[in-house]
């Protein structure tokens, strides 16, 4: 990993590569489209080829742990060797593992995906703030002092995640609303990216949450085979994007096994993407 803060890093990536996060998640359904067995040789096999595909052009590459778990240690030992070759190619690897527990559990998750000495270390992790904003701080912290970030869901892409997301704390202010402040806080005065970024859905529509003072990236999941698109980032987050990262899984992952085809959707939808969040003049 090299040196300075994750956000600095991020908008460094960003502004190098175009904001486009590829998400590695190789459901068996993908693995048997690519023509590969549903076992650790297949997720072998097909994280190489995206890891080719796209560590050396996009900005950000997120692992989904779920799929690399399903193969117990010889899965983990596929992403392990993917965190290496991501990090030679040149991508900052975002680890989508939705970490949240009591805090003294919480620092033992953040030894594993960001402490300098793990073989699973990666520059950010997704965090979930379910068992209170607090719980995350052992994450955060740890995060802060070794140059990571820390991804916490705020209105996540699912249908079912207004129903907590949406809910009324004490003060009157929603669930996710009360996430988006404790982490505006969080950021104040980081230049030029604050390290503590927020999870928003391409999918939830206009929500009416204030994130005008977040200071931090927003990963922003559910465009493509979830049924978000490139123009509803404007109608959730308004004019300034320039913090987002769009991210896509499936709608790029479909188009292999040809690295040619993967690279070329990546192109395209980087593209989309650009003219929506860097609209010229
Ligand atoms: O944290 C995430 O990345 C995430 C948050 C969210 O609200 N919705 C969401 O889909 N995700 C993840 O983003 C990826 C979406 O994959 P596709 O729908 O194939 O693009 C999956 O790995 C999800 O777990």
């Amino acid at each position: 990993m090299s040196d300075g803060r994750f956000g600095a890093r991020l908008r460094a990536a960003m502004d190098a590569r175009g904001p486009l996060c590829v998400g590695i998640d190789p459901h068996p359904a993908l693995l048997s489209a690519w023509g590969l067995p549903d076992t650790a040789a297949g997720l072998e096999r097909f994280t190489r080829t995206v890891v080719e595909a796209v560590g050396d052009r996009a900005a950000v590459v997120k692992p989904q742990s779920a799929f690399f778990e399903r193969f117990g240690s010889q899965g983990i030992a596929v992403l392990e060797s993917a965190i290496r070759q991501l990090r030679e190619a040149g991508s900052l690897i975002l680890l989508d593992v939705k970490r949240g527990d009591i805090g003294s559990t919480a620092a033992a998750y953040a030894d594993a995906y960001l402490d300098p000495a793990s073989s699973l270390r990666v520059d950010a992790i997704t965090a979930s703030p379910y068992l209170g904003f607090g719980s995350l701080t052992p994450m955060i912290e740890k995060a802060v002092a070794t140059g990571a970030g820390v991804f916490v869901l705020a209105l996540t892409s699912n249908p079912e995640g207004s129903s907590v997301q949406h809910a009324r704390t004490a003060d009157g202010r929603t669930v996710a609303q009360l996430v988006i402040d404790e982490i505006s806080q969080l950021n104040k005065g980081v230049s030029p990216l604050g390290d503590i970024g927020v999870v928003v859905g391409a999918t939830v529509g206009q929500t009416g949450h204030d994130m005008s003072e977040l200071g931090g990236p927003v990963l922003v999941p559910g465009l493509g085979a979830q049924g978000g698109r490139p123009e509803d980032l404007r109608t959730v987050f308004g004019d300034d994007l320039s913090a987002v990262l769009p991210a896509y899984s499936r709608e790029i992952l479909s188009r292999g096994p040809s690295v040619v085809a993967l690279r070329d959707s990546l192109e395209q939808l980087m593209d989309a993407c650009r003219r929506v969040v860097q609209p010229i003049g």
